[in-house]
């Protein structure tokens, strides 16, 4: 972060770190530059490992409260659930240029995030998005946006295969629980492991490797399952949004 903070100072001078509510409203609205990523992320995002299962960070505070109504208003702007039997919303190609502009801020915040990929060992060098999936072009070219009323949640999946390694998935509005989940043989018994993930308004999840193909995940519903230390989530409305790349031989 250092670093990046250097290089603001160089291109914009001292005063590019001021920041009001105004420059906060426009980030998901205008092109991003090196400057404007400054202004989404605060000072420090913070990345946290599951450490259970490799492949998997969450960032908890990716959105800042006023850039979670902006983006939300973006996506209701779009008119997509102004039928209520309408939950989800899919698009391929070309994305939106809030979703485009949202693509950039995960970028960014990856590459300027205090984790420091030089002086990492080769497999910690995976923890938060490897490498060659963070430099391809485009990042994503597939979007869904699903919009979940109180006790709808997701059943128990991994994601397709026509999508490429590297999914990247922002919640807003409602808190939830998901759960990823894997079989494992213990003395030739099979079990289950079941990993709970707290996923917060403005948090970004990434899904790679080990966690995007051998761990399946889900958001339960059901009584027991919307828990966080040891509290019942008062479940609202939640938007999620969902980035992916196809398959080239899609
Ligand atoms: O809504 C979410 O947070 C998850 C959505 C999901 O798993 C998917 O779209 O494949
Ligand atoms: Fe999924």
């Amino acid at each position: 972060m250092d670093e990046y903070k250097k290089l603001i100072q160089e291109a914009f001078g001292e005063s590019s770190e001021d920041s009001d509510d105004d420059d906060h409203q426009q980030q998901l609205e205008g092109s991003s530059t090196v400057a404007e990523a400054q202004f989404i992320f605060g000072e420090n995002p913070k990345w946290e490992r599951i450490s259970e299962i490799k492949g998997l960070s969450l960032c908890r505070d990716f959105l800042i409260p006023d850039q979670q109504s902006t983006l939300l208003a973006s996506i209701l702007q779009e008119g997509w659930f102004s039928d209520a039997s309408h939950n989800q919303a899919m698009r391929f190609g070309d994305l939106p240029t809030w979703a485009k502009e949202l693509t950039t801020c995960i970028r960014e915040v990856i590459q300027y995030s205090d984790y420091n990929p030089e002086s990492m060992k080769k497999d910690e060098q995976e923890v938060i998005f490897p490498s060659e999936l963070l430099h391809r072009e485009p990042l994503f070219n597939q979007l869904i946006v699903n919009s979940y009323q109180p006790g709808e949640g997701i059943c128990a999946h991994v994601d397709l295969m026509r999508f490429e390694d590297g999914i990247a998935l922002v919640s807003l509005e409602s808190s939830c629980v998901m759960h990823f989940s894997r079989e494992v043989a213990n003395n030739e018994k099979e079990s289950q492991v079941r990993i709970p993930v707290y996923l917060t308004p403005g948090s970004l999840l990434l899904i790679s490797g080990e966690a995007r193909y051998e761990w399946k995940h889900e958001i339960n519903r059901k009584p027991g399952f919307q828990k966080w230390d040891g509290l019942e989530i008062d479940q609202k409305r939640r938007t999620s949004i969902t980035l992916r790349k196809l398959c080239k031989s899609e």
